[in-house]
């Protein structure tokens, strides 16, 4: 269980001097403004956010891949802390950078994360089998990542991502860059994962695709400009909105102060992306 109070997060880059000289100074960017949600054991959360809206940073702060400035998150009851990694022997990642090693083949890609959670050689061996089983992915085993595609990848990462078996699983844009059938087979997996068969795991993924959520989530939560706005089933959510349509409900509680949605559309302008 994943339990998100309050969660805030400031981002200070250097901009450019004016006309190319002078001092750099120092802009303040309020990526996650107040985040909270919770994600119970046996269900999947999805965090439902345009472009920008924080689901990245805040993934990043469960993880404990980042320093939050405020806030309180708890995996299975404990703190997360900086540094600390009690709370990633709980938890399984799978980022958004899949980040395999290409020189090594996928089995050591695995392997390797085994070791590092201090598992032994007898045991990481069993885990790859059964997670090569149930992901199909024992034609890849042997063979160097290098190359790969999206869906191999994404599956190379997942395997390494569940090898401790871990009760949380959280996957940042899990489906990015995968044809329909890699997409369902990974919604099928996920899906056993919340199962009694499974593990009824904790699951939480970020998406900005709207059949993601409706397909799979028991909770969404939506965030907007870097807070939570709204959560609740899907059901719930367009009967919040009061509409028939799932996208039009999420436009509707992301941006329900119109001046978030034209700044949100002028940023997604000058970033080429758009709204979700
Ligand atoms: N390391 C960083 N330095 C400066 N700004 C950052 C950094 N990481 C994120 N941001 C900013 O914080 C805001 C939230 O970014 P984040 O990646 O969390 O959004 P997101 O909801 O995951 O978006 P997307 O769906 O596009 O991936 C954005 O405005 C982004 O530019």
């Amino acid at each position: 269980m994943i339990i998100v109070e309050d969660l805030h997060k400031e981002f200070v880059k250097l901009g450019k001097p004016k006309f190319g000289i002078g001092m750099r100074k120092a802009e303040k960017v309020k990526a996650v403004n107040g985040v909270s949600f919770t994600a119970q054991d046996g269900a999947i959360l999805g965090l439902l956010g345009a472009n920008g809206a924080g689901k990245t940073t805040s993934l990043r702060m469960v993880a404990s891949m980042l320093k939050m400035d405020s806030g309180s998150i708890k995996i299975d009851g404990v703190e997360v802390k900086e540094g600390q990694t009690t709370t990633q022997a709980h938890l399984g990642i799978l980022s958004d950078a899949r980040g395999l090693y290409p020189r090594l083949t996928s089995r050591e890609n695995i392997q390797y994360y085994g070791k590092l959670h201090g598992m032994d050689k007898a045991k990481i061996e069993q885990r790859i089998d059964q997670l090569a089983h149930w992901l199909e992915i024992q034609k890849l085993l042997d063979r160097r990542t290098e190359g790969f595609s999206q869906g191999e990848r994404m599956k190379i990462a997942l395997a390494r991502a569940l090898i401790h078996d871990p009760k949380n699983i959280i996957l940042d844009e899990p489906t990015n860059g995968l044809d329909v059938v890699a997409t369902r087979a990974l919604r099928e997996f996920l899906r056993w994962l919340r199962s009694p068969e499974g593990g009824g795991k904790c699951i939480v993924f970020s998406t900005h695709i709207m059949q993601e959520v409706e397909r799979l989530c028991d909770t969404v939560v939506i965030v907007a400009q870097g807070r939570t706005v709204a959560k609740g089933s899907v059901a719930e959510l367009m009967q919040q909105a009061q509409e028939s349509d799932f996208e039009d409900a999420f436009v509707k509680l992301a941006f329900l102060d119109k001046s978030s949605m034209l700044d949100h559309r002028h940023h997604s302008t000058l970033n080429q992306g758009s709204v979700a």
